[in-house]
Protein backbone atom coordinates (compact mmCIF):
# COMPACT_ATOMS: atom_id res chain seq x y z
CA UNK A 1 0.00 0.00 0.00
CA UNK A 2 1.71 3.64 -1.11
CA UNK A 3 1.81 6.10 1.14
CA UNK A 4 -1.07 8.39 -0.33
CA UNK A 5 -3.53 5.24 -0.10
CA UNK A 6 -2.63 4.53 3.69
CA UNK A 7 -2.81 8.81 3.84
CA UNK A 8 -6.85 8.20 2.05
CA UNK A 9 -7.72 5.72 4.03
CA UNK A 10 -6.27 7.07 7.53
CA UNK A 11 -9.14 9.87 6.56
CA UNK A 12 -12.14 7.33 6.49
CA UNK A 13 -11.65 5.99 9.92
CA UNK A 14 -14.37 4.26 10.81
CA UNK A 15 -15.28 4.06 14.84
CA UNK A 16 -13.57 6.85 15.80
CA UNK A 17 -15.04 9.61 18.12
CA UNK A 18 -16.41 12.77 16.71
CA UNK A 19 -13.75 14.50 17.53
CA UNK A 20 -11.50 13.71 14.50
CA UNK A 21 -9.25 16.78 15.27
CA UNK A 22 -5.77 14.86 15.34
CA UNK A 23 -3.78 18.34 14.99
CA UNK A 24 -0.94 18.60 17.71
CA UNK A 25 -2.42 20.93 19.87
CA UNK A 26 -5.94 18.97 19.72
CA UNK A 27 -3.55 15.88 20.98
CA UNK A 28 -2.15 17.72 23.68
CA UNK A 29 -4.97 19.19 24.84
CA UNK A 30 -6.91 15.24 25.04
CA UNK A 31 -3.79 14.52 27.21
CA UNK A 32 -3.47 17.58 29.43
CA UNK A 33 -7.58 16.86 30.36
CA UNK A 34 -7.06 13.00 31.27
CA UNK A 35 -3.97 13.97 33.32
CA UNK A 36 -6.08 16.16 35.29
CA UNK A 37 -9.09 12.87 36.13
CA UNK A 38 -6.39 11.14 37.81
CA UNK A 39 -6.03 11.24 41.47
CA UNK A 40 -7.77 8.26 42.46
CA UNK A 41 -5.97 6.51 45.00
CA UNK A 42 -5.77 2.04 46.04
CA UNK A 43 -6.04 1.74 42.65
CA UNK A 44 -3.68 1.79 39.70
CA UNK A 45 -4.43 4.01 37.02
CA UNK A 46 -3.72 2.97 33.37
CA UNK A 47 -4.03 5.24 30.89
CA UNK A 48 -5.19 3.77 27.15
CA UNK A 49 -4.48 5.73 24.03
CA UNK A 50 -7.58 4.46 21.67
CA UNK A 51 -9.87 5.88 19.05
CA UNK A 52 -11.78 3.51 18.54
CA UNK A 53 -15.09 4.06 21.24
CA UNK A 54 -16.48 0.57 21.67
CA UNK A 55 -12.70 -0.97 22.57
CA UNK A 56 -13.07 1.69 25.18
CA UNK A 57 -16.47 0.72 26.21
CA UNK A 58 -15.41 -2.91 26.79
CA UNK A 59 -12.29 -1.59 28.36
CA UNK A 60 -14.19 -0.48 30.68
CA UNK A 61 -16.88 -3.03 31.78
CA UNK A 62 -14.16 -5.63 31.82
CA UNK A 63 -11.93 -3.66 34.13
CA UNK A 64 -14.99 -2.57 36.34
CA UNK A 65 -14.17 -4.91 39.49
CA UNK A 66 -10.53 -4.60 39.12
CA UNK A 67 -8.03 -3.03 40.83
CA UNK A 68 -7.71 -1.21 37.57
CA UNK A 69 -8.35 2.00 37.05
CA UNK A 70 -8.93 3.10 33.22
CA UNK A 71 -8.40 6.83 31.90
CA UNK A 72 -7.99 7.60 28.52
CA UNK A 73 -7.49 9.46 25.44
CA UNK A 74 -8.98 9.13 22.14
CA UNK A 75 -6.39 9.68 20.14
CA UNK A 76 -6.03 7.76 16.75
CA UNK A 77 -2.76 6.07 16.26
CA UNK A 78 -1.46 5.30 12.87
CA UNK A 79 -2.05 2.17 11.49
CA UNK A 80 0.95 0.63 10.97
CA UNK A 81 2.73 -2.66 9.00
CA UNK A 82 4.62 -5.50 10.01
CA UNK A 83 3.20 -8.92 12.28
CA UNK A 84 0.97 -8.31 15.00
CA UNK A 85 3.38 -8.02 17.65
CA UNK A 86 5.68 -5.35 15.64
CA UNK A 87 2.78 -3.29 15.45
CA UNK A 88 1.67 -3.32 18.99
CA UNK A 89 5.11 -2.51 20.04
CA UNK A 90 5.48 0.03 17.93
CA UNK A 91 1.76 1.92 18.60
CA UNK A 92 2.66 1.68 22.14
CA UNK A 93 6.14 3.66 21.50
CA UNK A 94 4.67 6.20 19.60
CA UNK A 95 1.96 6.83 22.14
CA UNK A 96 4.17 6.60 24.90
CA UNK A 97 6.25 9.91 23.07
CA UNK A 98 3.13 11.38 22.82
CA UNK A 99 1.61 10.99 26.25
CA UNK A 100 4.89 11.75 27.92
CA UNK A 101 3.58 9.62 30.80
CA UNK A 102 3.11 5.20 30.94
CA UNK A 103 0.30 4.35 28.16
CA UNK A 104 -1.39 1.30 26.92
CA UNK A 105 -2.68 0.78 23.36
CA UNK A 106 -4.69 -2.17 21.83
CA UNK A 107 -4.63 -3.67 18.56
CA UNK A 108 -7.00 -6.24 17.12
CA UNK A 109 -6.68 -8.54 14.19
CA UNK A 110 -8.65 -11.17 12.93
CA UNK A 111 -7.55 -13.96 11.26
CA UNK A 112 -8.48 -16.51 8.57
CA UNK A 113 -6.98 -19.96 9.41
CA UNK A 114 -7.35 -20.67 5.56
CA UNK A 115 -4.99 -17.39 5.02
CA UNK A 116 -2.27 -18.11 7.22
CA UNK A 117 -3.67 -15.50 9.93
CA UNK A 118 -4.40 -13.03 7.49
CA UNK A 119 -5.99 -10.46 7.04
CA UNK A 120 -5.06 -10.25 10.62
CA UNK A 121 -3.50 -6.97 11.82
CA UNK A 122 -4.88 -4.98 8.09
CA UNK A 123 -8.53 -6.30 8.96
CA UNK A 124 -9.45 -2.69 9.62
CA UNK A 125 -9.21 -1.90 6.07
CA UNK A 126 -10.84 -5.07 4.72
CA UNK A 127 -13.79 -4.32 7.22
CA UNK A 128 -13.63 -0.81 5.85
CA UNK A 129 -14.15 -1.86 2.13
CA UNK A 130 -16.01 -4.98 1.96
CA UNK A 131 -18.10 -5.03 5.16
CA UNK A 132 -18.50 -7.86 7.30
CA UNK A 133 -20.76 -9.75 4.65
CA UNK A 134 -17.72 -9.45 1.76
CA UNK A 135 -15.16 -10.76 4.57
CA UNK A 136 -17.52 -13.74 4.99
CA UNK A 137 -18.03 -14.06 1.45
CA UNK A 138 -13.81 -14.12 0.35
CA UNK A 139 -13.92 -17.57 2.51
CA UNK A 140 -16.31 -19.13 0.16
CA UNK A 141 -13.76 -20.57 -2.31
CA UNK A 142 -11.82 -22.15 1.27
CA UNK A 143 -13.50 -25.12 3.31
CA UNK A 144 -11.85 -24.05 6.15
CA UNK A 145 -14.10 -20.91 7.96
CA UNK A 146 -12.04 -21.18 11.28
CA UNK A 147 -9.79 -18.60 12.25
CA UNK A 148 -9.27 -16.46 15.91
CA UNK A 149 -9.73 -12.91 17.15
CA UNK A 150 -6.65 -11.46 18.65
CA UNK A 151 -5.67 -8.76 20.75
CA UNK A 152 -2.44 -7.30 21.91
CA UNK A 153 -2.48 -4.84 24.88
CA UNK A 154 0.79 -3.26 24.87
CA UNK A 155 2.33 -1.41 28.00
CA UNK A 156 5.34 0.88 27.88
CA UNK A 157 6.61 3.12 30.54
CA UNK A 158 9.82 5.12 31.61
CA UNK A 159 10.89 2.13 33.87
CA UNK A 160 10.81 -0.77 30.84
CA UNK A 161 13.55 -1.53 28.10
CA UNK A 162 10.81 -2.10 25.44
CA UNK A 163 7.06 -2.36 25.54
CA UNK A 164 5.20 -5.30 27.05
CA UNK A 165 2.71 -7.24 25.54
CA UNK A 166 -0.05 -9.20 26.58
CA UNK A 167 -1.90 -11.46 24.04
CA UNK A 168 -5.34 -13.01 24.03
CA UNK A 169 -6.93 -15.12 21.96
CA UNK A 170 -10.12 -16.59 20.88
CA UNK A 171 -10.78 -19.29 18.54
CA UNK A 172 -14.02 -19.32 16.26
CA UNK A 173 -15.62 -19.85 12.95
CA UNK A 174 -16.35 -16.83 10.50
CA UNK A 175 -20.04 -17.14 9.66
CA UNK A 176 -22.67 -14.84 7.81
CA UNK A 177 -23.29 -11.91 9.39
CA UNK A 178 -26.09 -11.82 12.24
CA UNK A 179 -26.56 -9.72 14.91
CA UNK A 180 -26.79 -5.56 15.52
CA UNK A 181 -23.76 -4.06 13.15
CA UNK A 182 -22.32 -1.57 15.65
CA UNK A 183 -18.86 -3.13 16.73
CA UNK A 184 -16.76 -4.00 13.15
CA UNK A 185 -16.54 -7.66 12.32
CA UNK A 186 -18.80 -8.73 15.61
CA UNK A 187 -21.52 -9.78 13.23
CA UNK A 188 -19.42 -12.38 11.24
CA UNK A 189 -17.85 -14.23 14.42
CA UNK A 190 -18.77 -16.86 15.61
CA UNK A 191 -16.88 -17.94 18.75
CA UNK A 192 -16.22 -21.79 19.52
CA UNK A 193 -18.62 -23.23 21.49
CA UNK A 194 -21.43 -20.83 20.84
CA UNK A 195 -24.19 -20.32 18.25
CA UNK A 196 -24.34 -16.97 18.81
CA UNK A 197 -22.12 -14.24 17.07
CA UNK A 198 -20.00 -11.95 19.49
CA UNK A 199 -22.55 -9.59 17.80
CA UNK A 200 -25.51 -11.69 18.92
CA UNK A 201 -24.32 -12.39 22.54
CA UNK A 202 -24.89 -10.24 25.13
CA UNK A 203 -21.94 -7.78 26.29
CA UNK A 204 -21.88 -9.48 29.65
CA UNK A 205 -20.82 -12.83 27.59
CA UNK A 206 -18.44 -11.64 24.71
CA UNK A 207 -16.65 -10.03 27.78
CA UNK A 208 -16.11 -13.74 29.45
CA UNK A 209 -14.76 -15.01 26.39
CA UNK A 210 -13.31 -12.48 24.43
CA UNK A 211 -10.08 -12.08 22.82
CA UNK A 212 -10.06 -8.65 24.42
CA UNK A 213 -10.91 -9.94 28.03
CA UNK A 214 -8.23 -12.58 27.66
CA UNK A 215 -5.63 -10.16 26.99
CA UNK A 216 -6.94 -7.78 29.89
CA UNK A 217 -7.33 -10.55 32.16
CA UNK A 218 -2.95 -11.29 31.78
CA UNK A 219 -2.54 -7.55 32.28
CA UNK A 220 -4.56 -7.28 35.17
CA UNK A 221 -2.19 -10.34 36.87
CA UNK A 222 0.80 -8.31 35.62
CA UNK A 223 -0.14 -5.06 37.23
CA UNK A 224 -0.98 -7.44 40.64
CA UNK A 225 2.32 -8.11 40.88
O1 LIG B 1 -7.10 3.59 17.78
P1 LIG B 1 -7.10 2.09 17.78
O2 LIG B 1 -7.07 1.51 19.17
O3 LIG B 1 -6.03 1.52 16.90
O4 LIG B 1 -8.54 1.63 17.19
P2 LIG B 1 -8.86 1.01 15.76
O5 LIG B 1 -10.33 1.10 15.55
O6 LIG B 1 -7.95 1.62 14.73
O7 LIG B 1 -8.54 -0.54 15.97
P3 LIG B 1 -7.37 -1.48 15.38
O8 LIG B 1 -6.29 -0.66 14.78
O9 LIG B 1 -7.01 -2.44 16.46
O10 LIG B 1 -8.13 -2.24 14.21
C1 LIG B 1 -8.95 -3.33 14.47
C2 LIG B 1 -10.18 -3.36 13.61
O11 LIG B 1 -11.02 -4.38 14.15
C3 LIG B 1 -12.19 -3.80 14.71
N1 LIG B 1 -12.36 -4.37 16.05
C4 LIG B 1 -11.54 -4.23 17.12
N2 LIG B 1 -11.98 -4.95 18.16
C5 LIG B 1 -13.11 -5.57 17.75
C6 LIG B 1 -14.04 -6.44 18.38
O12 LIG B 1 -13.88 -6.83 19.63
N3 LIG B 1 -15.08 -6.86 17.65
C7 LIG B 1 -15.26 -6.49 16.39
N4 LIG B 1 -14.45 -5.65 15.71
C8 LIG B 1 -13.37 -5.20 16.40
C9 LIG B 1 -11.96 -2.30 14.79
O13 LIG B 1 -13.20 -1.62 14.66
C10 LIG B 1 -11.01 -2.09 13.60
O14 LIG B 1 -11.75 -2.04 12.39
MG1 LIG C 1 -5.89 1.39 14.83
Amino acid sequence: MSQQESNDINQKRENSFTDKDNSEEQIQKKLEKSNDSQGMQNKKEIFLITGNKNKLLEFQQILANTHLELSSANVDLPELQGNPEEIAKEKAMIAFKEAKKPVIVEDTSLCFNAFNGLPGPYIKWFLQELKPAGLHKILAGFEDKTGYAQCIITYMSEELKEPVCFVGRTPGTIVEPRGPQNFGWDPIFQPDGYDQTYAELPKEEKNKISHRFRAIDKMVEYFRQ
